[in-house]
């Protein structure tokens, strides 16, 4: 664990990382992130200064952590359908607000007051109420309400089991024995309850979509990690569990010498999954089951935060059903968090990776994994998979694990 700043040492951290931002967004031209209604929803600031961002969320967590001491947060999953029953700029009573959602005046009035409190919409006037860039952001950005749906309908009702599921199944490494099959009837996994619900398989899809647009997650960050310069451009790359594209499509505009990419997935996913213009004659999504036999051979085989949602035993199988296109020099390649040891202190850092540990296991028995659970991993599915690399350049979260494979 990293020691502990002084408040001043804090102070002065924030005002460096707040005069390199500030200076960011002058030179740029780029408005400044505001609560106020109509402002711009998100902050936009160039990728060139993630690391200043991060570094500034780190002092002010710090900051406010040792200024608040103890204090339990409590997280409200306010009634997700709110925001969408209110225009930008409209002032409405909170019994009409009510209305519109089903609620009654004073029941909206707990939700949106509390939801106020944590900077969702604005009480401009007594009991009138409106958007304000938060709140109009939940209602208009694209996956944000994904998102929230996931959260509130998925992993909350999972965190409720988790303590019965720990003690009534404890070490199962089974992901029809996770926290989330418990709430959800116990017989199916993640995955395979989603595959029998269209709806809920597209909202996880916009919802991922979401986050894997964050700048710490930007695509941008595998293809700048990979060594594909000249010959060693791969002509071929298969992308598996590689929903609607966002990777593959990355990764063709970016290398003009591969000639086929192949975005594999559930039907469920591929079926609603679309090539972008430009790209008809290069890209094409698949329908494959990675608990099959994998049908297609390439040079490259990618896994992008697929193998983290699975147990050992589950990722042992994955692993060996790629082995029969496999020829000697292909590569597996992983994109993945590495977690190593007990949290250093880098506190936005290790939050977000600690509690996709913990969302891993009650959703489905999973967990994020060490360089060493890697390793191993790869040498119990087969001594012939040999892993070349592990490469991860910060603001990036992800690792980009290069296996090759040595067999015949
Ligand atoms: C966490 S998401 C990762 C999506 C994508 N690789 C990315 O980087 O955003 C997991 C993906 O695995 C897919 N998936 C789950 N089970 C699968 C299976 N048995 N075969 C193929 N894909 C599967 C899901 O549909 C989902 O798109």
């Amino acid at each position: 664990m990293a020691p502990a700043r002084s408040l001043l040492e804090l102070a002065s951290t924030i005002q460096a990382h707040t005069v390199a931002i500030d200076g960011a967004l002058k030179s740029e031209a780029l408005p400044e992130p505001t609560f106020q209604s109509g402002g711009p929803p998100v902050f936009g600031l160039p990728a060139s200064q993630e690391r200043d961002r991060v570094a500034l969320l780190e002092a002010l967590e710090e900051m406010r952590a040792l200024l608040m001491g103890p204090v339990p947060y409590v997280v409200v999953s306010a009634a997700s359908w709110i925001p969408q029953k209110l225009e930008l700029n409209e002032r409405i009573s909170y019994a009409e607000l009510g209305k519109r959602c089903g609620l009654t005046e004073a029941n909206t009035q707990h939700i949106v007051r509390t939801a106020i409190s944590l900077r969702f919409f604005e009480e401009p006037e007594k009991d009138i109420v409106m958007h304000n860039s938060f709140s109009h952001a939940l209602a208009t950005v694209p996956g944000v309400m994904d998102w929230v749906g996931f959260c509130a309908e998925d992993v909350l009702p999972a965190a409720a089991k988790w303590a019965e599921c720990l003690k009534a199944y404890p070490g199962s490494e089974d992901t029809t024995k996770a926290a989330f099959a418990m709430a959800n009837g116990g017989q199916d996994g993640y995955f395979s309850l989603l595959d029998k619900d269209a709806k809920r398989q597209q909202r996880f899809a916009n919802g991922q979509g979401l986050i894997m647009a964050h700048p710490a997650r930007d695509p941008v960050h595998f293809v700048n990690s990979v060594d594909w310069s000249g010959d060693k451009c791969p002509q071929t790359v298969v992308d598996i569990g590689g929903s609607n594209g966002p990777l593959m499509v990355a990764i063709l505009n970016k290398f003009p010498g591969i000639r086929q990419g192949v975005v594999q997935d559930l039907p469920g996913v591929v079926s609603q999954a679309k090539v972008p213009d430009g790209l008809q004659d290069r890209m094409s999504f698949e329908a494959y089951d990675f608990f099959t036999t994998q049908p297609r051979k390439a040079d490259v085989h990618i896994f992008r935060v697929i193998l983290h949602d699975w147990p050992d035993a589950d990722v042992i199988r994955i692993l060996r059903n790629q082995i029969p296109v496999l020829e000697p020099g292909h590569r597996i390649i992983l994109n993945e968090v590495v977690v190593e040891g007990s949290p250093d202190g880098r506190a936005v850092e290790d939050q977000q990776k600690w509690i996709s540990d913990v969302m891993m296991h009650l959703l489905f028995n999973a967990k994020e994994r060490s360089r060493d659970d890697w390793i191993a991993l790869f040498a119990a599915a087969d001594p012939r998979f040999h892993v070349e690399s592990f490469t991860v350049v910060p603001p990036a979260v992800l690792s980009t694990i290069v296996v090759v494979w040595t067999g015949s």
